[in-house]
Parts: C-alpha cells; sequence; structure tokens
C-alpha cells in the first residue's frame, strides 16, 4: 500500500522474474499452510508460496486432491519443503506454522452474493479456524473464504471461545480489491500501475468495497461520473469475473496474485521489515467493530491501525451506505458461532 509496500512488493516481483533466487529479509524461514489448497485459488497460490524465499516450510491441505498438488509444487527448485495433506493430515499440517492461508470453500455462481456462500462457508471456516486454535494458536490468519465480512468475525468469535483470540493475527483478505482499484485508475489515466497506489476501506462485498480515489497517487482528476464508474467497477469486479466465468467459479488467478502478495507482507513483517496494506480486521476506526483499512503489519501481524484520513464527499456518503450492510453480515458472523 504504502511507498515502503509497493517498493518491497515491486522488488518481490522482480525478484519472481528472475526465478525467485533473491535473498529474503533477515529472518528464519517461515512455516505457511494452505487450508484449501487444491482449489482453484489454493493451487495457483501454493505455487506462488512456493515461490516465495521466506518460507521454508509449505503445508498443503485440502479434503481432497492434495497428494497430486504438493507431488507437482514440490518439484519447483526453491526452498521450501511441500508436504500435502488430506482430511486427517491438519493437526500435522497447521503445528509450528507462522502463517495459515485460508482459500477452502465455495465460490458463487452468477447470480449469487457472496452472502449466499454463507451457508456452507461458514461451518468450514469456524472447522478450520478450530484446529488452528489447537494446533498453531500464534499463527497469523489470512482468511479469504466469502463472506470475508462475516468469516473474519466467525474466525475471531471462535478463536476467542477457545481462549486464545489475539486481533493482532486475525486479517480478511481484501488485497484484490486493491489490486482492482490500481489497475482500473492507472488504465483510466494512462499512468503506470507500478507507481500507483489506493486504498481501498470498508469490507468485501458490493457497497462496503469503498476505493478511495481521493487518495490515490499519483493525482489524477477525473470528473464525477468517471469517478463513480471506476468506484463501481471495483466494487462490482467480483461479479465481472464471476459473470465472465459463466458457472466455472470466481476470480482464481487474480486473487492467488493478490493473497501471494498479502501474505509476503505479511512475513516480512513477523521478520522485522514492516509493511503497510489494507486489510480486514478488528478495529476502532468507525462504528463496525470490523473494518478494512490502512494496517502496519509488523513482528506479531497488526501493529497499527491507520485511520481513513480525510474522504470526500462521495466518499463519505459510500461509507455511511455501507454501514448497514457491513454490520448486519459482522453480526451474522458473531451470531453463527455464539449460537453454535
Ligand atoms: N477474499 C477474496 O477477495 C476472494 C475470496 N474468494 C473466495 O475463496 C473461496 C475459494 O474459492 P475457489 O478457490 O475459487 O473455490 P474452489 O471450489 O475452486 O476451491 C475451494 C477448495 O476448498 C476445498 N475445501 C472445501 N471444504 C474444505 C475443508 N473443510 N477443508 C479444506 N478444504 C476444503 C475444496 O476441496 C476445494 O479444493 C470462495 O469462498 C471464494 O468466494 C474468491 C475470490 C476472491
Ligand atoms: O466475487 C466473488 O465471489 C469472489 C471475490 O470475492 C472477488 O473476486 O472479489
Amino acid at each position: 500500500m504504502a511507498s515502503s509496500s509497493a517498493s518491497a512488493l515491486a522488488k518481490w516481483a522482480a525478484q519472481a522474474a528472475r526465478g525467485f533466487a533473491a535473498a529474503a529479509p533477515s529472518g528464519k524461514g517461515r512455516k505457511v499452510a494452505v487450508l484449501g489448497a487444491a482449489g482453484g485459488i489454493g493451487q495457483p497460490l501454493s505455487m506462488l508460496m512456493k515461490m516465495n524465499s521466506q518460507v521454508s516450510s509449505l503445508s498443503l491441505y485440502d479434503i481432497a486432491g492434495t497428494p497430486g498438488v504438493a507431488a507437482d509444487i514440490s518439484h519447483v527448485n526453491t526452498k521450501a519443503q511441500v508436504k500435502g495433506y488430506d482430511k486427517d493430515g491438519l493437526a500435522e499440517a497447521l503445528r509450528g506454522c507462522d502463517l495459515v492461508i485460508i482459500p477452502a470453500g465455495v465460490p458463487r455462481k452468477p447470480g449469487m452474493t457472496r452472502d449466499d456462500l454463507f451457508k456452507i462457508n461458514a461451518g468450514i471456516v469456524r472447522d478450520l479456524i478450530t484446529a488452528v486454535g489447537q494446533h498453531c494458536p500464534g499463527a497469523i490468519l489470512n482468511i479469504i473464504s466469502n463472506p470475508v465480512n462475516s468469516t473474519v468475525p466467525i474466525a475471531a468469535e471462535q478463536l476467542k471461545k477457545m481462549g486464545v483470540y489475539d486481533k493482532r493475527k486475525v486479517m480478511g483478505v481484501t488485497t484484490l480489491d486493491v489490486v482492482r482499484a490500481k489497475t482500473f485508475y492507472a488504465e483510466k489515466n494512462g499512468l503506470d500501475v507500478s507507481a500507483v497506489d489506493v486504498p481501498v476501506v470498508g469490507g468485501h462485498a458490493g457497497v462496503t468495497i469503498l476505493p478511495l480515489f481521493s487518495q490515490a497517487t499519483p493525482k489524477a482528476t477525473m470528473s464525477a461520473e468517471v469517478l463513480d464508474a471506476l468506484t463501481k467497477r471495483t466494487q462490482d469486479g467480483g461479479t465481472e469475473v464471476v459473470q465472465a466465468k459463466a458457472g466455472k467459479g470466481s476470480a482464481t488467478l487474480s486473487m492467488a496474485y493478490a493473497a501471494a502478495l498479502f501474505a509476503d507482507s505479511c512475513l516480512r513483517g513477523l521478520n522485522g521489515a514492516p509493511v503497510v496494506e489494507c486489510t480486514y480486521v478488528e478495529s476502532t476506526i468507525t462504528d463496525a467493530p470490523y473494518f478494512a483499512s490502512k494496517v502496519k503489519l509488523s513482528t506479531e501481524g497488526v501493529d497499527k491501525i491507520h485511520d481513513l484520513g480525510p474522504l470526500s464527499d462521495y466518499e463519505k456518503a459510500g461509507l455511511k451506505a455501507m454501514m448497514p450492510e457491513l454490520l448486519a453480515s459482522i453480526e451474522k458472523g458473531v451470531q453463527f458461532v455464539k449460537s453454535g
């Protein structure tokens, strides 16, 4: 997000282009698990994590298909040791993990909202988080499974129930919203996308996704119509992909890329090189108890939650408009665990 993060990410991308051989920031190699590793996101994400030089051990877990994915990825000539685990291997997959990335669960089909996934994914996330609480309670969690606005509160409540909740460690991955906002803003304004930054705040569904183009850098002058169109395109980016895939799922490749960037930032933070990223966390900067904004990631996870900064009138209206849906999604997640 911030320029230090952007340059760290650019460096990482450059390393990737050279074959991922460049040195990691100082610090020990990290154990990372991907839960849902055989899925549409899980497979490319697992490969990108295998290519990350900060990873020394990579656990790939899914309810089906992991042996093949693990065998395949393990042939990539980077240092991370890869192991695949199926149904009975979750405890071992998680033991000693520094970072657990969760893309397990069903994706949308055309006509569905992310909230329509709650029925199936809420239970999947709760059960996986229970295992995390038992086997690696200190790990940083990157939650991708939708609806993120509810699955992050579910994770927090479940860990609270188990007495191992640390609000600094539980993060919903909203990086794809930032990736999209940067791409659309750069395209529209003829800018070099690698030099562009756009914070995206709120949550991760429809109107709860609020790109702050008034804070985008470099600055570009846009008409109210163009600003509105860019905002809506960012909010509907997921639906654009769901419709284009016409029943074959939602964003997987751009999501794997975004999740790999975010995981890389979490690992950099753990290794003592703090990075600022937008992510959905327990927060007090608005009326919503969970909210995505710029967050400093450091050795214990969330180190500082930045406030929103100056908003345009358009953004102030967007912030107000998202609140009923965001608060309802959070409450739905909280109640799922409390009443379960
Ligand atoms: N946060 C974000 O920005 C985004 C989130 N998503 C969400 O990510 C999730 C996954 O999407 P895809 O990879 O496309 O779906 P997919 O169906 O291709 O893969 C999901 C994987 O999860 C596995 N799985 C199901 N139950 C499991 C369990 N109990 N334990 C471990 N693994 C389990 C399945 O076997 C499958 O391999 C969906 O909920 C989707 O909505 C998708 C794109 C962006
Ligand atoms: O739209 C979906 O269902 C998947 C998702 O969260 C995204 O692509 O942003």
